[in-house]
């Protein structure tokens, strides 16, 4: 066996080697005119795939080409005899032949999947590790001789690299269970209920960059949405599909997407107000659909006379029962609202052509048309089957009590019914103090009028938040695709949240999707995971407790003595890696005060140029999702007391302990809240 410094040097030089051959790659495409594509479209269009393409061969020397290498066992049947390096891109030599595979092609599976078990054809597998992009050491398991590591000091190093900015990629480092999940077929939905830290958003951002390439065809119209819950979480995840080479994913929000909708028909409208809790809890119900549903279709209305449409010297009329039976027929089709509308006036036409047919006349297609075009038939349509803004609509049924009774009779009881109507008087769409849950309700509404076109494939993230409301908005989005969802119950902060993932599928329209638990944790050491699982069980108490995978010990403080605060940052700060000093929202001016010395950055606010990106004084209402290599978290007690009610308050305070990659350091004055107390 050749020592381990002659294995590093080869390795090494097949990294130069695949280095020079990516270099040569993008030349190729540098040598290539967007001139050639003959028209200005073409051309346009050819400049912007080049354009793509150059993106996607870019080589960052600071991000390994390649961190595994897969060896087949040639004396198995039906297996590659080959050696293959698995990375980031596809990258061949000049004779056509591969120097580094895709991690998302077929070959490169037994590199995530193959086990002492089953090692999938494997002889050896190997993992490299990197600093600061040079290859410095590696890993070997030889599964043909039932030899796989226990533990991977690479898989460690690379969860304890300190954070610099936002999330990065795992793609050398995805682990079994989290494979599957990721590579999972673009027909099949998936839900995964995972503790903090146990990689849901990595694990969802990756099946997104495998479902990209493993499906690119089908996926070439309609695309993949991934929807998170805030602008901060968006920012700091915006990289990692993006550096997998990924550049088409859409990221949103959930109130994000139904607010596009608003705009795009009223252009000033925005969010400019908010529900209290239980009005945002009943705007977020799903009763709320019905009651749409019916103030939408309500406005069709039963003809009193019929149609008399002239023509030259002639009068035809359509019968008052022959309107009421179109109207019926098209009522009952199942299209929505505003196609069955577009019907009408043909459909009346025609009505008026079997008359003329009737008394011998053989009118063609054109006259047809000019009588749909003709104004008693449009003044018709327009009596009887009205367009419908939805905008206007919600404004209507939020302010009219009369209009909304009709609608929520027997699905909402009069205090419902009250706590909905908004006070004041009714304004115009571009103007209205819309709420999140309004905009959510305006989406429901354009939904009924006009099919949301659908998504190929759509990850939620952080979906315990949703409303039932908020779930439609997104499953409509995917009603010809499939999703992913991710979440975890003991982290539902609102009101209106999930309690169970069968019911948030039904409400996405995917209710035979898979629920998959995973509950090894990567980011959180052991000591702070147990910590924060004594609240577990007054949070949600069916789920399984996380375990760390992390061997080595974090570090845990509990402090008495706010006042520390300048002191403790300043310590943690000289360490590398970033630095959350998570607080009770109200508190955060006042602790962006005390740290003045280092010029943090509040996340949420305007950063300003002179903060120091590397600290954050992150309000507690905006930490889901987000992590720091070292975390001080100011006075739980206030945090929990914040919260609406007790359950709530534990689950924010779960997430904020769970949100440290190294150390936690808890400062309070206030005695820490009795559920985190060790159990006797
Ligand atoms: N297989 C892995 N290899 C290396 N790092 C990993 C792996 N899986 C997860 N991580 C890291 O663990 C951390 C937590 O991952 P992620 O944020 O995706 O978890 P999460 O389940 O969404 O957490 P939360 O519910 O707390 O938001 C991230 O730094 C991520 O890069």
């Amino acid at each position: 066996m050749p020592a381990p410094d002659a294995v590093l040097r080869a390795e090494q030089s097949h990294l130069t080697r695949s280095r020079a051959a990516l270099a040569r790659m993008r030349q190729r495409v540098d040598a290539l005119d967007p001139a050639a594509g003959g028209d200005r479209i073409s051309r346009e269009v050819l400049a912007g795939t080049l354009e793509a393409r150059r993106q996607a061969l870019a080589d960052d020397p600071q991000v390994p080409l390649f961190f595994g290498r897969l060896d087949y066992d040639v004396t198995a049947e039906q297996t590659p005899d080959e050696t293959f390096h698995v990375g980031r891109r596809h990258v061949s030599d000049e004779g056509g032949d591969p120097l580094v595979v895709d991690w998302r092609a077929p070959v490169s599976l037994p590199f995530y999947r193959a086990s002492r078990t089953e090692p999938m054809g494997l002889r050896r597998r190997r993992r490299y590790g990197f600093s600061a992009g040079a290859m410095t050491s590696f890993e070997d398991e030889r599964l043909a001789e039932g030899d796989a590591l226990e533990h991977s000091a690479i898989l460690e190093a690379e969860i304890e690299r300190p954070r610099t900015g936002p999330m990065r990629d795992i793609v050398a480092t995805i682990q079994p269970e989290q494979d599957v999940i990721v590579r999972a077929g673009l027909d099949r939905s998936v839900c995964v209920q995972g503790a903090p830290g146990t990689g849901k958003t990595a694990v969802g951002l990756h099946r997104a960059a495998f479902l990209l390439y493993a499906f690119r065809r089908q996926l070439a119209r309609g695309g993949v949405l991934v929807v998170g819950p805030n602008a901060s979480f968006l920012r700091y995840i915006g990289d990692v599909l993006p550096a997998l080479g990924e550049l088409d994913a859409r990221q949103t929000t959930p109130v994000g997407l139904c607010l596009e909708t608003l705009t795009g028909r009223h252009p000033k409208a925005a969010v400019r107000a908010d529900d209290d809790p239980a009005a945002a809890v009943l705007k977020g119900d799903a009763r709320m659909a019905e009651v749409l549903r019916r103030a939408v279709w309500g406005h069709v209305t039963a003809p009193t006379e019929g149609l008399v449409v002239p023509r030259g010297s002639s009068r035809w009329r359509v019968s008052v029962l022959e309107v009421e039976d179109l109207l019926a027929e098209l009522r009952e089709r199942g299209v929505r609202y505003g196609a069955a509308r577009a019907m009408l006036p043909q459909r009346l036409a025609h009505l008026v052509l079997l008359q003329m047919e009737r008394r011998g006349e053989s009118p063609d297609d054109r006259v047809q048309d000019a009588v749909a075009r003709s104004r008693p038939v449009k003044a018709c349509v327009d009596a009887l089957w009205p367009a419908v803004d939805p905008a206007r609509l919600v404004l209507r049924l939020t302010s009219d009590a009369e209009l909304l009774a009709a609608a929520a009779d027997g699905l909402l009881s009069a205090d419902e019914q009250a706590m909905l109507l908004r006070p004041g008087p009714a304004r115009a769409p571009g103007t209205a103090r819309w709420t999140p849950a309004d905009v959510v309700l305006v989406d429901e509404a354009a939904d009924l009028v006009e099919r949301e076109p659908s998504w190929g494939h759509v990850v939620v993230d952080e979906a315990q938040d949703l409303s039932p409301m908020m779930l439609r908005a997104v499953g409509r989005r995917a009603t010809t695709g499939s999703v992913t969802v991710l979440g975890d119950l003991a982290q539902a902060t609102t009101p209106w949240g999930v309690r169970d993932w069968r019911e948030a599928l039904a409400h996405l329209g995917h209710p035979d999707a898979v629920v998959d638990e995973l509950t090894r944790g990567f980011r959180v050491p052991g000591e702070v995971i147990e910590l924060a699982a004594r609240l577990l069980p007054h949070v949600a108490p069916g789920l399984a407790p996380p375990v760390s995978v992390r061997r080595t010990p974090g570090e845990l403080v509990l402090r008495r003595g706010v006042e520390a605060l300048p002191d403790v940052v300043r310590e943690v700060v000289a360490r590398p890696g970033s630095v959350g000093v998570i607080a009770p929202d109200a508190r955060v001016a006042e602790v962006v005060g005390a740290l003045a010395e280092h010029s943090p950055a509040a996340l949420g606010g305007d950063p300003g140029p002179e903060t120091d990106p590397r600290l954050q004084v992150v309000p507690a209402t905006l930490a889901k999702g987000l992590e720091f290599d070292h975390v001080v978290l100011v006075e739980p007690a206030a945090l929990v007391a914040a919260e609406p009610d007790r359950a709530t308050g534990l689950r924010r305070l779960y997430v904020c302990l769970t949100r440290a990659v190294t150390s936690l350091v808890v400062l309070h004055d206030d005695d820490l809240p009795a559920e985190l107390a060790a159990p006797a």
